[in-house]
């Protein structure tokens, strides 16, 4: 059977908890923190846990078109795209998901990039 990586972690309940440790993350970062400070945290979270269940084979819960326009006027520059990049595969080993679904993981991610680099 082929089970999707949604399914396969525990569903909405774990990739909750592997976003906020991917949060927790970015706000240790002096370089990153900037963006967020008046981010309602909870909120992205919950959003942020909406897409990836939709990109990862769960139930279909955020508009992935939303994307661009959330990140339009944030002047990201592909460094620091890299460097949540690498957090959320941080965020991924810590939370024993095997490297060949993080690949899959950072792949889709990274498919964005062009919605969300855009200084
Ligand atoms: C690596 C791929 C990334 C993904 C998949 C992603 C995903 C998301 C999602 C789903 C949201 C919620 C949008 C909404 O409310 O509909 C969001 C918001 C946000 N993202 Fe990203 N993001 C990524 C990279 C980044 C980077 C590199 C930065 C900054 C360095 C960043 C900064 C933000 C900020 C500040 C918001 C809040 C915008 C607001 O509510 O006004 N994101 N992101």
């Amino acid at each position: 059977m082929n089970i999707s990586i949604y399914d396969k972690y525990g569903g909405y309940k774990t990739l909750h908890v592997v976003v906020s440790l991917f949060y927790k993350k970015i706000m240790e970062s002096e370089n990153l923190i900037h963006y967020f400070e008046n981010v309602d945290l909870a909120r992205l979270i919950e959003h942020q846990t909406k897409f990836l269940t939709t990109s990862l084979g769960g139930p279909v819960m955020y508009e992935t078109k939303l994307l661009k326009s959330a990140h339009a006027n944030l002047k990201i520059p592909l460094k620091d795209f890299m460097e949540v990049a690498t957090l959320l595969k941080e965020a991924l080993v810590e939370s024993k998901v095997e490297e060949q679904d993080i690949d899959k993981i950072i792949e889709v991610v990274a498919s964005y990039k062009n919605d969300i680099v855009t200084a």
